[in-house]
């Protein structure tokens, strides 16, 4: 039996809104010392003692009785056994969920160009896929089948050379369903483990877990905390911390609609955040009480509750100009436009992870087959960050290629710009190309 919702309401008509508002996005507040300090602990053991610390932290954790490395490494026939052991109509749903994200996402595969000047120079980018990706799949308060094709169906269609997954078993119970997922997107090696010893695994290597190049999913604040020290080593997609959903309402959708489109994501974790905004004050009481009377059906009541009396909150705003403006400050993962004209409201949102049109977009239908990436900026770092995508796994080279006049002309301009900057080298390299004109100093 779960106790009364009490959702924080704001009115954005109070003096106090934006101190309120400000308070009520602190999530990094909750990544305090003691944490930052286990984690680097747990970096240093992974780095120092390798394999040994994995198998140690796992068992601490995640509660597996492991006696060795070998017990959290997965074989590719694990993972074909796993396609054989979930039903048909999960095997379907996860194979159109693929299909579906593979199309999405092969549209942003970026190709390498150059285009060639008067004199002959060739001027270009060669885009090359990373070697080796890591990716990590949560797996503490959930399991994510879905994370796993978000994760990996990019990473393959950038034509990485090898995908490698991390995803925590707590207590040893293994999701058949998150392994058909890995086959199914073609991950190469999957390894048991989770939390800040797979990210630091990962970034560093042990003897059974290759190092990679970058390491990209979300998950709790010790990964995500591990991936930000992690940084510099390998490469990360960016901090995805807890669920996140904003809804801006005009007050004409099904209010039990709302309240559970706040229910799916506040019950991925008692951080997760879900928040209302409308104009409609009345339409706020009216989905206050669906949360109320829909709450005792939740399975997952306990961790609903606790993110939508800490974290939750119905915001009263002056109209849709005011309830858009919330929205750009908050910069949610999630953003659904439950409005009568979506496509009007759209060119004045600046800062979303995604965007959900319409009152039939439930933000549920993005996280599991509609093809864009579930995997996205939290915390408002969607001011400055994208969804995972395909280019999250490829990098650019410059390709410069002068021709001998090319060279000639480019050296006058790089001559003058290296003496002023006293690099007589830079200077002097240049003007050995030079042609027909006195050269060096
Ligand atoms: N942004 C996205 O795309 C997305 C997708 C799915 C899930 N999520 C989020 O990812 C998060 C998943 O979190 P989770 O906890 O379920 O799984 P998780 O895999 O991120 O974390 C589990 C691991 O945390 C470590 N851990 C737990 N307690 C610890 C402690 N006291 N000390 C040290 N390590 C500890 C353990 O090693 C454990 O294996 C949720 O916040 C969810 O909202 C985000
Ligand atoms: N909403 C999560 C991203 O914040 C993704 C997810 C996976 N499964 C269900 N939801
Ligand atoms: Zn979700």
């Amino acid at each position: 039996m779960t106790a009364p919702t009490a959702i924080r309401r704001l009115n954005a008509a109070d003096p106090d809104f934006a101190h309120h508002l400000d308070h009520l996005l602190s999530w990094e507040s909750v990544s305090d010392d003691s944490v930052n300090q286990r984690v680097l602990d747990i970096i240093k053991a992974v780095r120092e003692r390798g394999d040994a610390a994995l198998v140690e932290f796992t068992q601490k954790f995640d509660g597996l009785e492991v006696a060795s490395m070998a017990d959290l490494i997965l074989p590719r026939e694990r993972l074909e056994l796993a396609l054989t052991r979930i039903t048909i109509a999960q095997r379907e749903a996860l194979e159109k969920a693929a299909t579906r994200v593979r199309s999405y996402h092969e549209k942003q595969k970026q190709d390498s160009w150059s285009y060639t000047e008067a004199d002959g120079t060739v001027l270009g980018q060669k885009v090359t896929p990373l070697d080796r990706a890591g990716l990590y799949v949560p797996g503490g308060k959930a399991s994510y089948p879905s994370s796993v094709l978000m994760n990996a169906i990019p990473a393959k269609v950038a034509g990485v050379t090898e995908v490698v997954m991390v995803v925590p078993t707590p207590r040893g119970e293994i999701n058949e369903l998150v392994l058909a997922a890995a086959c199914i997107a073609g991950v190469d090696r999957v390894f048991t483990i989770g939390g800040a010893q797979a990210v630091a695994a990962l970034a560093y290597g042990t003897e059974s877990v290759p190092k990679v190049d970058k390491v990209v999913g979300p998950g709790n604040i010790y990964v995500a905390t591990a991936k930000r020290h992690v940084f510099g080593q390998v490469g990360i997609d960016m901090i995805a911390g807890p669920s996140e959903i904003l809804v801006v309402c005009d007050g004409q959708t099904d209010p039990d609609w709302i309240a559970m489109d706040l229910f799916s994501q506040a019950e991925h974790d008692e951080d997760a955040q879900s928040i209302l905004v409308s104009p409609d004050a009345e339409f706020l009481d009216k989905v206050a009480a669906s949360i109320d009377k829909l709450m005792p059906t939740m399975e997952r009541a306990e961790i609903i509750q606790t993110s939508i009396n800490g974290r939750g909150a119905l915001i009263l705003v002056e109209d849709m100009s005011q309830a858009i403006e919330v929205a750009n400050r908050i910069a949610p993962e999630h953003l659904e436009l439950s409005v009568a004209d979506p496509l009007a409201w759209l060119p004045l949102i600046r800062h979303a992870g995604a965007i959900f049109m319409g009152r039939h977009t439930s933000e549920a239908l993005g996280d599991y087959c509609a093809g864009p990436n579930h995997v996205l900026p939290t915390s408002g770092t969607a001011r400055f960050s994208s969804p995972l995508g395909v280019y999250d796994f490829q990098k650019r080279s410059s390709i410069i290629f002068c021709s001998e006049q090319g060279a000639s002309e480019l050296g006058k301009t790089a001559s003058v710009l290296a003496r002023g900057e006293s690099l007589t080298a830079h200077a002097r390299s240049a003007e050995y190309r030079i042609v027909d004109q006195q050269k060096g100093e």
